[in-house]
């Protein structure tokens, strides 16, 4: 790796004496962590169950550090099961300090591919409404595709700006995560792109946009609500630089003081324009001090200085109608042990189960409104793969079971036709008792419902 020139002369500057720890720390191999999904699978079962070398994360309970030398949990049937998602460790911490809670309204404003959507959405226990908005419609499918791996059932998928949200829905949200678009100084290890497309001019265009997107973000929490700002990059001017920025032009915001794990620093004071004392209450995350690529954290409180506007949001009601509905409801009574309960919504023959206190989204693109349950046919009702994944195994009348010590699994990802033996109807597929998706079973064939654009030929 050859990290730019102003780059290692500024961090020079900046870390002083640390600074040969710093550069040492960029030369070491990144590494590599991921996050169970709890609602799945219990820290103790993941240990004893899966194959990978792993130890603790010790500054997020549900994390762990691989070893990418020797596996490769992408390619794991757990992690086509939605068991776990792969997240630089250190990427963890914003939404530990954020701690949103089961039945509060979150938003994730920069939220592509989904890592801090799904810890968030798992935190809340699938309760409550998290909308997940990603400003780029290529990278806003990739975070819909990981909402629908990791089964979340409470997430509303947005594919807007921040200005367009925030004209939606002033002071709306109880928490909103702002994990900025920064020049990504923490990726260097792990990607080389990011040292390529640095520099001194970047990092101050990044400093502009966060600015900006922290406007949009003030607007859409609601007095008492709460503000968690991240970046994975190093510079003073996108992280202290711009939270001070802030709380300068928004006086009823307020940093919060956040409990610090071993390993993470304090703010500089000393980097910012105005020595503002409060900066230390930021966290930051250094690759030669923990075990992470590194990451910038501010927790800010919306003070009730302000005078409350009254919403005048409206929320969707139940307006399906019971016969709309005909189709899906025998596929319940014959598939699943019990029925799901909450409002539906149909959009172009596809059927959804709306999060709790789902707002109107009026004409802001909404990419998936809560949980796709699937698609009505002519005269049937075919399910989808995210239901599948929100489902356990115990919710359905009809199991395929496979191992992942087995070869089976891989039949299945790769879309092929299985010989069950039984004539079932609709089947979920598990793996290891977790489900991996639908098959329909009729004269012992089971024909496979894996979507095509996720099968992988191994
Ligand atoms: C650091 S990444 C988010 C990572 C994500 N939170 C996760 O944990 O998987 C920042 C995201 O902001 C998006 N972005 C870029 N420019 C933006 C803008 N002007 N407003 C809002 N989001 C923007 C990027 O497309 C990118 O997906």
């Amino acid at each position: 790796m050859t990290l730019p020139k102003p780059f290692i002369t500024k961090m020079a500057s900046l870390l002083q004496s640390e600074s040969e720890s710093f550069f040492k720390a960029l030369k070491e191999p990144k590494v590599s962590g991921l996050r169970i999904h709890p609602l799945k699978i219990s820290k103790e079962s993941f240990i004893n169950n899966s194959p990978f070398d792993l130890s603790p994360i010790l500054f997020y309970e549900h994390g762990f550090y691989y070893n990418a030398k020797k596996d490769e949990p992408g390619k794991h049937p757990y992690h086509y099961a939605g068991v776990y998602y792969i997240q630089e460790p250190s990427a963890m911490v914003p939404v530990k300090i954020l701690q949103p809670q089961p039945g509060q309204l979150v938003l994730d404003l920069c939220a592509a591919p989904g890592g801090k959507s799904t810890q968030l959405a798992l935190m809340m226990k699938n309760e409550g409404l998290l909308v997940s908005n990603e400003i780029h419609p290529k990278r806003a499918k990739i975070l819909a595709e990981n909402i629908e791996r990791l089964g979340v059932r409470n997430c509303v998928v947005t594919n807007e700006t921040p200005e367009r949200l925030a004209d939606h829905f002033p002071q709306f949200f109880d928490k909103i995560l702002v994990d900025a678009p920064c020049s990504g100084e923490g990726m260097f290890r792990k990607d080389e792109e990011a040292i390529k497309y640095w520099s001194e001019e970047h990092v101050l265009r990044c400093a502009r946009t966060q600015k900006e997107i922290l406007k949009s973000a003030y607007k859409m929490l609601r007095p008492g609500g709460e503000l968690v700002y991240s970046t994975c990059t190093f510079s003073p001017e996108e992280n202290e630089q711009v939270i001070e920025w802030f709380v300068e032009n928004f006086p009823n915001m307020s940093l919060m003081e956040v409990p610090k794990d071993a390993g993470m620093e304090v703010g500089r004071v000393d980097w910012t324009l105005n020595q503002r004392k409060e900066m230390k209450k930021c966290i930051r995350l250094w690759p030669h001090k923990i075990k992470g690529e590194g990451h910038f954290v501010a927790k800010l409180k919306k003070e009730n200085d302000e005078e409350i506007k009254i919403s005048n949001i409206k929320y969707e009601k139940n307006i399906v109608k019971q016969r709309d509905l005909t189709d899906f409801l025998s596929f319940e009574k014959q598939v699943l042990t019990k029925p799901l309960r909450g409002t539906f919504s149909i959009q172009k023959q596809q059927l959804f189960l709306l999060p709790e206190h789902s707002p109107d989204f009026g004409s802001l693109k909404v990419i998936r409104k809560g949980l796709h349950l699937g698609q009505f046919k002519k005269n049937r009702f075919e399910p989808s793969h995210h239901l599948a994944l929100s489902l356990s195994a115990s919710d359905v009348k009809h199991v395929y079971e496979m191992s992942s010590t087995e070869q089976e699994w891989k039949k299945y990802i790769r879309g092929e036709t299985m010989a069950t033996g039984k004539d079932r109807g609709w089947v979920l597929l598990t793996v290891d008792q977790f489900p991996i998706g639908w098959g329909k079973e009729t004269k012992g064939i089971l024909k496979n419902f894996y979507p095509k654009g996720l099968r992988i030929h191994f």
